[in-house]
């Protein structure tokens, strides 16, 4: 296929070398070595950062093959290069892959600008969120507006470290009108122990992959008050029916299969179940919300970042300037659990401060 270069392979870039980045760039690299259609050379950018050997991080993954950091004990494959200089990492490539934690793409995005080859198509592995001015913005918009390119998005029930070690998964493609890309991508991605299915609905797999961690940090609130597993799955099943609405409210397009897929409920289990938003929130429980999340992230994810917490935050911003906040009891409480406004005990709380808690967790639906 003609390439837009005057060549008929493709050249992939990663964008991220964190825990998933790092995963992402490793799955990506066994097919484009086996895919005639794609050049075999994946370059990952790293944000650089010296290690407490004294050795630069991206030395150290091209040294061992390893992401010594994010990702230690599993090799990349030889084809993985990391570069620690975001132009010359993407200047040959013709497929962007955007996985960093959510705050820091705008700022990559507009080093970006003006460096791309034309014709470069993206996708974004990043779960969250910008508010701005105009209001919200998916990750996938920004990076389509700020660059003017196609940007599809990858979301699912994808713990990074399980796949590191290729336990089967499923993950779910969006797109919007180009499917041809998203195939293209899809072929790139999918190997026997990672399933990727492909839905025209980008902003509902989007928001499910965003909106899921702020349920995780719900959920991890009442593992850490030790509340058991039916208030758990209730926490759950609020949450998934807040995330529907949330997302249909904000784009009536958004369709309802679409939380069936694996970016919908099954990446809402796996995340309650075994993310770090989960296990943060749990720990932030069990202190009585008297170490702050921020602390709490430094010491239990030595870099990794949590993407609830920030979420919640630039949800909660949306629900109070469209005054939706008592429509959406717990994605409102977890972002004032998160800022200490409220006891991590609020939760399951029917306060007066959420009024509407009793009907959303009873069978009247309030939407
Ligand atoms: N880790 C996982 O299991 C999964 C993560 N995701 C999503 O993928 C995205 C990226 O997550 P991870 O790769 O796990 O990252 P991570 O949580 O490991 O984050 C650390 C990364 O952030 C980088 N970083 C730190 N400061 C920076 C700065 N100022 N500018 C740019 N980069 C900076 C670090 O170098 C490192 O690469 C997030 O949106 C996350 O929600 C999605 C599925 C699974
Ligand atoms: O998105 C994830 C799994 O699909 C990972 O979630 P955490 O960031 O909570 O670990």
């Amino acid at each position: 296929m003609e390439n837009g270069h005057g060549g008929s392979k493709h050249r992939v870039a990663v964008i991220g070398s964190g825990n998933w980045g790092s995963v992402a760039s490793r799955l990506l690299a066994s097919n484009t070595a086996k895919l005639p259609s794609f050049y075999d050379e994946v370059r990952m950018w790293v944000f650089e950062e010296t290690l407490p050997t004294g050795e630069k991080l991206s030395e150290c993954i091209n040294r061992a093959n390893e992401n010594c950091k994010y990702l230690p004990g599993i090799k990349l494959g030889t084809n993985v290069i990391a570069d620690p200089d975001l132009e010359s990492a993407v200047k040959d490539a013709d497929m962007l892959v955007f996985v960093t934690p959510h705050q820091f793409v705008e700022g990559i995005c507009k080093k970006l600008v003006g460096k791309l080859r034309p014709g470069v198509q993206a996708i974004s592995l990043i779960k969250g969120m910008e508010v701005k001015m105009e209001g919200p913005c998916m990750i996938s918009k920004l990076i389509s507006d700020t660059l003017g390119i196609n940007c599809c998005v990858l979301m699912g029930a994808n713990i990074a470290n399980e796949i590191a070690v290729e336990k089967f998964s499923e993950a779910t493609i969006g797109y919007r009108e180009d499917k041809e890309a998203a195939s293209r991508w899809a072929k790139l991605f999918t190997t026997p122990y990672f399933l990727v299915s492909v839905v025209e609905d980008i902003e509902g797999v989007e928001l499910c992959g965003t909106l899921k961690n702020i349920v995780a940090i719900a959920a991890g609130l009442v593992d850490g008050l030790d509340m058991g597993n039916n208030t758990k799955a209730a926490i759950m099943r609020i949450g998934l029916r807040e995330m529907r609405a949330f997302s249909k409210l904000l784009f009536p397009s958004v369709r309802d299969n679409t939380f069936f897929e694996s970016c919908g409920v099954a990446d809402l289990i796996t995340t309650c179940l075994g993310g770090r938003n989960r296990r943060v929130a749990e720990a932030f429980a069990r202190n009585g919300g008297k170490r702050s999340f921020d602390e709490l992230e430094a010491e239990m994810l030595h870099g990794q970042k949590l993407q609830g917490v920030s979420t919640a935050r630039e949800v909660y911003e949306v629900l109070t300037y469209r005054g939706w906040q008592e429509l959406f009891p717990l994605l409102s409480t977890v972002h004032e659990i998160c800022i200490g406004q409220l006891p991590p005990t609020s939760i399951v709380e029917y306060s007066e401060h959420t009024p509407n808690l009793s009907i959303i967790g009873g069978s009247t639906p309030c939407y």
